[in-house]
Formats: structure tokens, C-alpha cells, sequence
């Protein structure tokens, strides 16, 4: 059984980014910058802003948090947008999910430009990896996740993989990304009936339910691949959607919550801005 190293698998393309970007930056004379917009107080958010700020000091970019009141109305939301698609000195721009519920999500993540939304949540990024136009930019998680697979020599192909979760962030680009790897894909949602039962028969599972301890070692095969998503809080502690000290005793690789994930979804966050920060001083020359 192998834990699959998410944290160090993120330390190391960290150290990666930071060597490019410190030879890019002597000919470019700026840094990569990256802007995180965040709408009132969000628990979880925190977390993932702390970790994105230290991520942003260990490779040397620039990183701006804007805090925003939760009354902020979408209109003024919108113009601060506006602002850092309009900064030379910005080359991604995030905006924390989930947003209050008088601001409308899809408005401001297609506001962002298209060439600085490191999200990949923008309409038009999200058709480009529809169709295999890797000119875009991924989305961060499902991202890090195929390369969790990459590093560890786990291939796809024609394995029977669960999805459990559909939604815009995680469960739908993973799917897109697991077929592109020709996969054999099945998706869950909260009606899906027999999840036990389609657990059994899946050589690879991906949950991002957001459910804690829904996967459980009576469901799973021997030697099953268990990617685990999920970033629940239970009794103060931090955990995912897997019985972890279970599971693990069945699979033959699993990822840990914390130090899977998580981690390689800040470090696909990073490559982003870099890809973005290479896209622009490459088009002022
Ligand atoms: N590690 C990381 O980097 C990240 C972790 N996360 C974490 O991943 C989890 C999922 O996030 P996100 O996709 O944004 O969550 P959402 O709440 O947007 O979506 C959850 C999805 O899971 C489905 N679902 C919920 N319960 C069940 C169940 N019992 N059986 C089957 N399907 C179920 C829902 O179904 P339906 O469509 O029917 O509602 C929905 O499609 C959360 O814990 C979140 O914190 C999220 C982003 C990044
Ligand atoms: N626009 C937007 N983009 C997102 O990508 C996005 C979002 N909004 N909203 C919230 C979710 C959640 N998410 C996490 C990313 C990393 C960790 C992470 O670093 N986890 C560490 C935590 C370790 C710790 O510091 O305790 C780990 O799992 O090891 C957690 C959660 C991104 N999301
Ligand atoms: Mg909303």
C-alpha cells in the first residue's frame, strides 16, 4: 500500500516554479503576481488563503489579498475585478467560492479575464478543456489530481473509475480529465442509488462529496486506487470523505487528508500563474 505524497509531490513542483521564475523574472524585470479576492469570513477559506499566501512567498510571486465586506454588492465587486484585469503587474486573479447569495457566482467568474482566471472556472476555459484546447487553464484540483496519478505511474486506462460528486469545481473537469485519459467513467450525485455496490465493482475511486467517512473499507475492492477530495471538520480535526484508517488497510494507493489534495491544489494554482505570468511577458516583447 502506498500514501500518495501530495504534500511533497506540491514541495517539489514548487521548487520547479520558483527556478523558472527566478530566470524569468532577471529578463522580464517583474514578478509573477497573483490577486485573491475574498467576500466576507469564510472558515475554510482561511485555510486555503493562508496556504495559497505562503505557496506565492516559497516561489518568489507577488501575491494581493483583497477582503471584501459580505454586503459588498456585485456591481462594486465587479469593478474591483475590473481594476486587476486592467493591472500589468496581475497575471491571475482568483475569487473565493462560495459568494454571498445576492452576488451571482457565474457573472463574476466569467467578469475575470479569461487569461488571468487560474481558477480555469471561466466559461470559456472550461469549453476549451471540453475540447482539448490546452491553451487554457485547468482547474486546479482535478488537475492535481491527474498529476498525483502521473507521478505515481498509475495509469487510467480502460480502469473503471467512480466519481463520486458532480460539481463545477471538482467532479464534472475531473470526469472531463479522467476520459481524456481514457478512463472508464462513472459519476455520483446525492440521488445515486447503490453506491455501495457500484464502489465494489470501480478499480478507482474519486470522492469530492464532501461527506465525511462515506467511503467505507466494506465498500471497496482489494486493491483499489482511493483519490480522497474532501476537506470536512469533524470534532476540530480535519478529514475527508474516507474512512482512511479503514480503507488504506484495502487499497493500494490512497491519499491522505491533510497532505493530499489539498496541497496539489495549491500547487496547480501556482503552475497556473506561471503559465499566465510566461502567456504575457512572452506578448510584450
Ligand atoms: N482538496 C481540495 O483541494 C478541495 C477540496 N474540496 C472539498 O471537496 C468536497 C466537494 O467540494 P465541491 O465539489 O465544491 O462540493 P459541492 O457541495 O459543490 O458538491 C458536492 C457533490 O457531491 C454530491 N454528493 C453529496 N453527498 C453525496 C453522497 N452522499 N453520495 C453521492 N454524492 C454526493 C453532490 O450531489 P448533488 O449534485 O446531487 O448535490 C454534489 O454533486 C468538499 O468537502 C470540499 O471542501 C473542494 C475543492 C478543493
Ligand atoms: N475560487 C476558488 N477556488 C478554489 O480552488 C477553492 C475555492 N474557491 N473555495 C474553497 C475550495 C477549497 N479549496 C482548498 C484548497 C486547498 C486546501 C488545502 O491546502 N488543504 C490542506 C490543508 C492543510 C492545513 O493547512 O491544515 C491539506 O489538505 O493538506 C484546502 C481547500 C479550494 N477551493
Ligand atoms: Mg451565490
Amino acid at each position: 500500500m502506498t500514501i500518495i505524497d501530495g504534500k511533497a509531490l506540491s514541495e517539489k513542483t514548487f521548487e520547479e516554479i520558483k527556478e523558472t521564475h527566478d530566470e524569468l523574472q532577471k529578463k522580464a524585470g517583474r514578478k509573477a503576481g497573483l490577486a485573491v479576492i475574498i467576500v466576507g469570513e469564510n472558515p475554510a477559506s482561511k485555510i486555503y488563503v493562508r496556504n495559497k499566501i505562503r505557496a506565492c512567498e516559497k516561489v518568489g510571486f507577488n501575491s494581493e489579498t483583497i477582503r471584501l465586506d459580505e454586503s459588498i454588492s456585485e456591481e462594486n465587486l465587479l469593478l474591483e475585478i475590473e481594476k486587476l484585469n486592467n493591472d500589468d503587474n496581475i497575471d491571475g486573479i482568483l475569487v473565493q467560492l462560495p459568494l454571498p447569495k445576492h452576488i451571482n457566482e457565474l457573472e463574476v467568474i466569467n467578469a475575470i479575464s479569461a487569461e488571468k482566471d487560474v481558477d480555469g472556472f471561466h466559461t470559456t476555459n472550461i469549453g476549451k478543456m471540453m475540447i482539448g484546447d490546452e491553451t487554457g487553464f485547468l482547474p486546479c484540483t482535478p488537475a492535481g489530481v491527474i498529476q498525483m496519478f502521473e507521478e505515481y505511474n498509475i495509469d487510467l486506462e480502460g480502469k473503471d473509475v467512480l466519481v463520486i460528486g458532480q460539481s463545477n469545481i471538482v467532479g464534472k473537469p475531473m470526469t472531463l480529465l479522467l476520459i481524456k485519459k481514457r478512463a472508464t467513467v462513472q459519476v455520483c450525485n446525492s440521488k445515486t442509488k447503490n453506491l455501495s455496490e457500484k464502489l465494489q465493482k470501480s478499480d478507482v475511486v474519486v470522492a469530492a462529496a464532501g461527506s465525511p467517512k462515506l467511503v467505507k473499507a466494506s465498500d471497496v475492492k482489494e486493491g483499489v486506487v482511493v483519490i480522497d477530495v474532501g476537506i470536512n471538520r469533524v470534532d476540530g480535526k480535519l478529514c475527508g470523505d474516507v474512512d482512511f484508517d479503514e480503507v488504506s488497510k484495502k487499497a493500494s494507493f490512497i491519499t491522505p487528508v491533510p497532505g493530499g489534495v489539498g496541497p496539489m491544489t495549491i500547487a496547480m494554482l501556482i503552475k497556473n500563474t506561471l503559465k499566465s505570468y510566461k502567456q504575457k511577458i512572452n506578448k510584450s516583447k
